[in-house]
Formats: structure tokens, C-alpha cells, sequence
């Protein structure tokens, strides 16, 4: 989801990117960026866990801590400066939530981010060059042609910033627990991130610079179903990824696999040598006011992707056809009777989509026709659509997401999948096999 929390104005333009759908002690206000912090810290030596004791697992650092407004909560950071290879990794959190985060994979097996990493040591070849784009900054162009599905780069967290802290903190707090985050990762990486785009140029205060370039290169990241704080998002930073500039209808895709907590990009269609690689920031089913508008109101610039400059009439049809997608897609998600969705409409949101290059979400679309053929009794169809949602889901979503599992499901044994005849039964009274009537429930 995206953009689905209102964010207080601490941060004024502060809104991470996302598709779909930081007192202190004031010695880092000398506007210095190479002024590194040495805060004293809960637990000062080496190895310290979320509790401030020594561990297996080691928080080579955690301080300095800040408590929120109203004296609730406590936030700290955590870093890890042996994650990935050495690159390291922060995180700003309450030491509850650190305990949980440090027991996912990324943090308790080295293996498994071995090897993700390509931008401060690079063993691969690079599919793409970064280089000054007319009007953009810096952004990412194809060296060589890239397949649909490619992976094209991927980046361990760098920072992951509780929106807790954002927002139970004082300003002065976050702005400093911010820095301080950014001030203990390990040099090389530190410099990675103060080299970011601030989007746009001023003379700022150190903390001011770190806050502009979290707010213009911050993604969104859901917890996990396990995660102790259900309710706050975190949003973090990938110094790599965030080089890729804004278009509607982009090239390139994200997601955020959190055993990993690594961030994966992959081509949504075919990509030329010379061509720019683009991500989109915003959810791309907005209409193309609201695009722009929001696009300027965050990152400070006029929206020239072919989609907002395209001519009058052809974006009064593009609004149309996202109207229509925003009335027909919570047709599909309604298990009971009375939805209106049949294989026909899911037919026709295949096609929207298609006809709005929508090609990071095709996914979607496949599952929904997936599940409706299935739904009126017709395997072979609803099979050939979960082939099509597994194929794209892998590199939109990732092979552990819960939907490309069901399309897995689904594809293997349509007759025993959840959504068998499951319209049929509501619509027609059939109480189906075992007698149970309908599906009445969302
Ligand atoms: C996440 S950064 C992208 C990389 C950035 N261009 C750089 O030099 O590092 C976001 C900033 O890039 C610029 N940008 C991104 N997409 C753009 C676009 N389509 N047109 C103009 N500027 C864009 C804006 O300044 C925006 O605030």
C-alpha cells in the first residue's frame, strides 16, 4: 500500500516512495559532513544487544536514546556494522522492536546477503551506468539490453527508520537520532549516503542535509505479520536503488523481502541499451493530476514522463480507463455474492492494464483473472492466468509472497483451491460438494 498514512508535517515534504499499490548534544549542527558523531551510549563497548547486553548477535553500537513525547517510549540506534560483507546496516527503533528484527535471517546467518551488494565493491558485471540526466540529477541508464524479469540491482538495508520514532519524537530528537544513524554506519558507506540527491541545492546544517536527503530517497516497508509493532511502517534507504528516477510508467520494479531485508529491483518490460531505468515513486493508478501534484508537492519536480505530457485527449482517456480500474478492483476482492465480478471483467482488467503499461502490476491482474475462471468452474483458463500471475509475481513480488504461493496452489489443483466453483455456489444456490452453501464471507 501506499502513501496510506498520514505523516505529520515534522518533515514537511517527507512522503517515502512507494508504488502501489530523524537533543541532542547539537555538536552534528556544524553543517559538517564530515563531522562523525561519538555519542556516549547506553551500552558503550562492542556487541551490544537491543537490551544494551552483549550477545551473539551483535549492535556494535546503541546510542545515544531518545524518549518520545509523553516520556512512552524509548528510541535508539542499532547498528550492525558487520551486516552484508561489512557494508552495515543501522536501524531506528525501540530496543522491543530491535530484540524482534535481530532474530530475521539477514541479521542471524551472513549467507544469505552474500554476495547482494554490487555498488561500494562490485564482483558482477553492472547492467547500467549511473550519469547526469538533463533536468533529473544523476539516474541510471541500460548499458546492454535487459529481458523482462531481469534482475537489474538489489540493496541490503542501509537505514530503517521506525515511523514511530518519526512520529513520537521531538523535532530536535529525530533530526539527531537521524544523524546519529547515519553517522554510525562505516565510512565508505556513510559517504554513499551523504553523496545522496537532497533534490535540491542549499546551503543546509548537517542535520538539515541528512534530513533532506532521508526525505527525497526514503522507501516505504511493511512489517512483518510477526513484527511486535504492527502498526508502524519503517521507511528505509538504498543508496543503489534510490539513483533511479521517477516515470509513470516505468521500466523497473521494486520489492522488499524482509528475511533478506534486502530490496530487489527487476525490468517490467524490455530495456534497450541507452535507456534510462526508471522506477515509479508514487502509486502509478492515480490519475495524472493527482500524479503530478503529488510528484511536485514531494520531490520538488514537474512531472515530463511521457504519461503527464501526453496530449489532451489521450490523458483524459488514460484517466478514464483508471477510473474504470478503481471501480472494478475491489469487485475482486469481495468473496460474497453480491460482487459483480465475473471472467469477463477480470478480462477487461487484464486489458486495462495492458492498455495502461501498468506492467508492474500485471500480477495482480493475472491472479484476479486466475481466480475468477476458477470460480465459475473453468480450470484450464483459471490455470493458463496462475501460470501467467506465478511467472510475474516471482520477480514483482518475490517467490515467498503469499500470492504467487496460492497461484502455486492454484496452478497444481484448480478442482481443490479455495476459489473452485466459488461463484457458482453463491449465485446459483449450489451448496457445492460437501453440501456447505455459498461463500458469504469476505
Ligand atoms: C530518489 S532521487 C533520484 C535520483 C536523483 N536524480 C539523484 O541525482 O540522485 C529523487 C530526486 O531525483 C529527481 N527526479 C526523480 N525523478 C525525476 C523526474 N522524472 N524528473 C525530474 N527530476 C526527477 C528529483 O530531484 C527527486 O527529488
Amino acid at each position: 500500500m501506499c502513501g496510506s498514512r498520514e505523516v505529520p508535517s515534522l518533515l514537511p515534504s517527507f512522503d517515502p516512495i512507494c508504488r502501489s499499490n530523524v537533543p541532542g548534544t547539537g555538536y552534528l549542527a556544524s553543517g559538517d559532513p564530515n563531522h562523525k558523531a561519538h555519542g556516549a551510549g547506553h551500552c558503550p563497548q562492542a556487541n551490544c544487544t537491543a537490551h544494551g547486553h552483549r550477545s551473539q548477535h551483535s549492535w556494535t553500537r546503541s546510542s545515544p536514546c531518545f524518549r518520545s513525547k509523553g516520556n512512552k517510549h524509548e528510541y535508539c540506534v542499532f547498528t550492525d556494522s558487520t551486516f552484508a560483507e561489512n557494508r552495515g546496516t543501522t536501524l531506528v527503533t525501540t530496543a522491543e522492536r530491535a530484540a524482534y528484527l535481530e532474530r530475521i535471517p539477514a541479521y542471524t546467518d551472513p549467507s544469505v546477503t552474500k554476495g547482494i551488494n554490487q555498488d561500494i565493491i562490485r564482483t558482477k558485471p553492472a547492467k547500467y551506468k549511473v550519469e547526469k540526466i538533463e533536468g533529473k540529477g544523476l539516474g541510471v541508464i541500460a548499458t546492454g539490453f535487459i529481458n523482462r524479469g531481469e534482475l537489474i540491482m538489489a540493496n541490503t538495508v542501509s537505514l530503517m527508520f521506525d515511523y514511530a520514532a518519526y512520529e513520537n519524537l521531538e523535532r530536535d530528537d529525530y533530526l539527531d537520532i537521524q544523524a546519529q544513524a547515519v553517522d554510525s554506519l562505516p565510512e565508505a558507506h556513510r559517504r554513499l549516503i551523504l553523496d545522496m540527491s537532497t533534490h535540491d541545492e542549499g546551503n543546509f546544517t548537517y542535520l538539515e542535509l541528512v534530513e533532506k536527503i532521508t526525505s527525497t530517497n526514503a522507501f516505504d516497508v511493511d512489517p512483518d505479520d510477526d513484527d511486535v509493532d504492527q502498526d508502524n511502517k519503517f521507511y528505509v534507504i538504498f543508496p543503489e536503488i534510490a539513483r533511479m528516477n521517477h516515470d509513470c510508467r516505468p521500466a523497473a520494479d521494486y520489492y522488499f523481502d524482509l528475511e533478506t531485508l534486502t530490496q530487489y529491483v527487476h525490468a517490467v518490460r524490455p530495456i534497450y541499451p541507452g535507456e534510462e531505468i526508471t522506477v515509479t515513486y508514487i502509486d502509478p493508478t492515480m490519475r495524472q493530476a493527482a500524479r503530478a501534484h503529488k510528484l511536485h508537492d514531494t520531490w520538488g519536480f514537474r512531472c515530463a514522463c511521457p504519461s503527464c505530457t501526453a496530449s489532451r485527449p489521450a490523458i483524459a482517456a488514460s484517466d478514464d480507463r483508471l477510473r474504470q480500474i478503481e471501480e472494478l478492483r475491489p469487485e475482486f476482492n469481495k468473496f460474497r455474492s453480491a460482487s459483480r465480478a465475473t471472467p469477463q471483467m477480470a478480462e477487461l482488467l487484464v486489458s486495462l492494464y495492458e492498455q495502461e503499461r501498468l506492467w508492474g502490476m500485471m500480477d495482480e491482474a493475472y491472479r484476479y483473472a486466475a481466480v475468477e475462471w476458477n470460480a465459475v468452474g473453468e480450470p484450464w483458463t483459471a490455470t493458463k492466468y496462475a501460470r501467467l500471475a506465478i511467472e510475474h509475481g516471482i520477480y514483482l513480488s518475490g517467490e515467498k509472497d503469499g500470492d504467487v504461493a496460492d497461484m502455486d496452489e492454484l496452478a497444481a489443483d484448480p478442482w481443490s483451491h479455495w476459489s473452485w466453483m466459488m461463484r457458482m455456489k453463491g449465485r446459483t444456490g449450489w451448496k457445492g460438494r460437501k453440501g456447505v452453501a455459498g461463500d458469504d464471507e469476505d
